[in-house]
C-alpha cells in the first residue's frame, strides 16, 4: 500500500514494505516527529557522550560548547536538507522567448557528507535541461544541488535526487548532471589517495542520445580543477 506523507511540501511517496523509491533518501516514517529544536537537544547528549567516551574533558572551553555546535551543524547545516520543508521554491517561467537549446549551469560548487563515514565530499555539479516550454531561475539549479547535497549521501543517489528534481520541476525528461567529487574518506584516511575523486552521471531522456550528450561534456571540458 502506498501512503502520503503529511508533512507540508513531503511530496516523495513511501512505501510501506520499503518506505521510498531506490533514488530516495532511506529515512524512517517518524523522521520529523522531533521538531529541529528536540534534535538538536538529544544530539548534543549523543556528541557528549562521544566525546566524553574519547576521554576528552569538556569542561575545557574550547570544547565545552562542542555538542551543541555539533547539533546544530547537523540539524540545521549539513544535514538540513533532510527536511523537505526546507526544499527550494523552484520559481518556474513560460520560455517566452522560444530558447530551445541546451541551457547548461556549470562548475557549481558542492559540499555534501559521505553517508558511510559522515566525512566531507567536495566536488562541483554541472547541470542542464533543454527546456519544452519552461525554464527555472538560474540560481535554482544551484540550490537544488545545494538541498540535496546536505544530507548524508552517496555520490550516485545525489547525482539521481538532482535530475528527477529538475525533471518534475520543468516537466521534462531532458535533464542531465554530472558531478565530480573527492571524498574524503578516501582522500584523508582509509586508502588516504589525495589525488582521486569520483565522477557520475545521470542522463535523462534527449541527453541519452550521443550527440546531445557529446555537446553538454563539450560545455563542461572535465578538465577543472577544484
Ligand atoms: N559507491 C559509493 N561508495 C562510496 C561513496 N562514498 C564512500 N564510499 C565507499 O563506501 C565504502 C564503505 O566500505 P567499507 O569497507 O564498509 O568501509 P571501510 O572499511 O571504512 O573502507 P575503506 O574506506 O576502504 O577503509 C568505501 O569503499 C568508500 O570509499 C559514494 O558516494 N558512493
Ligand atoms: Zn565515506
Amino acid at each position: 500500500m502506498k501512503i502520503e506523507s503529511t508533512i507540508e511540501g513531503f511530496d516523495e511517496e513511501m512505501d510501506n514494505d520499503h518506505l521510498s523509491a531506490a533514488e530516495d533518501t532511506p529515512l524512517r516514517e517518524d523522521a520529523f516527529d522531533l521538531n529541529d529544536d528536540q534534535k538538536i537537544e538529544k544530539i548534543q547528549a549523543s556528541v557528549r557522550d562521544i566525546l566524553t567516551t574519547l576521554g576528552m574533558d569538556l569542561t575545557d572551553d574550547s570544547l565545552n560548547d562542542t555538542p551543541k555546535r555539533v547539533a546544530k551543524m547537523f540539524v540545521k547545516d549539513i544535514f538540513g536538507g533532510l527536511n523537505p520543508e526546507r526544499k527550494p521554491k523552484s520559481s518556474s517561467f513560460d520560455n517566452k522567448y522560444k530558447y530551445g537549446e541546451m541551457l547548461v549551469e556549470k562548475n557549481i560548487t558542492l559540499y555534501s557528507t559521505c553517508e558511510h563515514h559522515l566525512l566531507p565530499i567536495v566536488g562541483i555539479a554541472h547541470v542542464a535541461y533543454i527546456s519544452n516550454g519552461t525554464v527555472v531561475g538560474l540560481s535554482k539549479m544551484n540550490r537544488i544541488v545545494d538541498y540535496y547535497a546536505k544530507r548524508p549521501q552517496v555520490q550516485e543517489r545525489l547525482n539521481i535526487q538532482i535530475v528527477r528534481e529538475l525533471q518534475e520541476v520543468l516537466g521534462t525528461e531532458d535533464v542531465a548532471c554530472v558531478i565530480d567529487a573527492k571524498h574524503l574518506c578516501v582522500n584523508s584516511r582509509g586508502i588516504r589517495d589525495i589525488q582521486s575523486s569520483t565522477v557520475t552521471a545521470e542522463y535523462g531522456g534527449k541527453f541519452k542520445e550521443q550527440a546531445t550528450r557529446k555537446e553538454f561534456l563539450d560545455y563542461i571540458k572535465l578538465d577543472t580543477n577544484f
